[in-house]
């Protein structure tokens, strides 16, 4: 692999003063037991200020899922420190994963909502458990519950409905909106928009956008970079379970300094930059490969 420096390994400068939502440093994760052992990640730094979104692209089996997995307590790191909301949670039994969760710091969505979401809770079950766990009042919990149903512009009729019972649009857009009720500093997304059709994903895209103007600090996995580009502060390269580079959305699009991230850029046919030719990405994929 040709290893052009990677940018932005270190933590940026919120994490450095203490203030940054999520503080990953070093991570390396394995999965399988000795002959069978992998790496899936591999000295992977990475901070998110408050407030701030950063996508995080690669191809299939980059280990993007391992790192949502991981920074969710899903899947145990083999070496490195993850900070959350100031919580080193490297240690984290089972129980003190509850507790974290519980308290709705950090929340996730995935592709598939209905990962995300109880097939046997109606709308309505679905957004106001988590607050019912945090020992909010119900009536309290439904008002916000309906509060953050128009925020993804869903009408109320759908709080009586299953999953099961929705569009696959309406259903992630109910996952997001329960990432949401506990208002949470870090919500970490997982391919969002990578099953819907483009009016949902588009319009995903824009509850994104408006999510990031109302502070939460969003983590945006996803293998297109063309998804992410119009939503991140920062993109940051994942190439084979290793951080390639890091930096500002733009610059990472129409700078790209790694050989890997310019063969992502000119293979996005959605992105508003001059497109590889053909030759240009055999070229660049020769000297990734040699
Ligand atoms: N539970 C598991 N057991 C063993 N290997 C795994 C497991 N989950 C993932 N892997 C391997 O780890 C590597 C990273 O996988 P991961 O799912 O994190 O990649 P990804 O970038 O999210 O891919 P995709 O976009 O296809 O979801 C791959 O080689 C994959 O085969």
């Amino acid at each position: 692999m040709t290893t052009e420096h990677a940018q932005g390994q270190r933590p940026a400068d919120a994490a450095a003063d203490g203030r940054a939502v999520l503080e990953v440093t070093g991570l390396d994760v394995h999965y399988g037991s000795r002959r069978q052992r992998r790496r899936a990640l591999h000295d992977v730094s990475l901070s998110v200020a408050p407030g701030e979104t950063v996508g995080i692209i690669g191809e299939t089996g980059s280990g993007k899922s391992t790192f949502a997995r991981t920074v969710l307590g899903l899947v145990r790191a083999s070496a490195g420190r993850i900070v959350i909301g100031g919580e080193d949670v490297g240690a984290y039994g089972g129980r003190q994963w509850r507790r974290l969760r519980r308290r709705g710091i950090v929340q996730y969505v995935f592709q598939d909502p209905l990962r995300s979401l109880d097939p046997d809770l109606t709308v309505e079950e679905s957004l106001i458990e988590p607050l019912l766990i945090q020992g909010v009042a119900r009536q309290e919990a439904t008002a916000r519950a309906r509060t953050f149903l128009a925020r993804v512009q869903l009408s109320e009729e759908l709080l009586d409905r299953l999953p099961g019972e929705l569009s696959g649009g309406q259903r992630q857009r109910v996952a997001v909106a329960r990432a949401l009720v506990t208002e949470p500093k870090l919500i970490i997304l997982d391919e969002p928009v990578s099953a819907l059709d483009s009016a949902n994903r588009v319009q995903i895209l824009q509850i994104l956008k408006d999510l990031r103007a109302a502070g939460v600090a969003l983590v945006f996995i996803s293998h297109d970079l063309g998804s992410v580009a119009g939503v991140a502060d920062r993109i940051a390269v994942l190439y084979q379970g290793e951080l390639v580079e890091v930096g500002a959305a733009r610059e990472v699009i129409t700078a790209p300094r790694h050989v890997y991230t310019r063969l992502l850029v000119g293979s996005a046919p959605t992105l508003r930059t001059a497109s590889a030719d053909r030759a240009e990405r055999d070229r660049l994929r020769a000297l990734l490969h040699a």
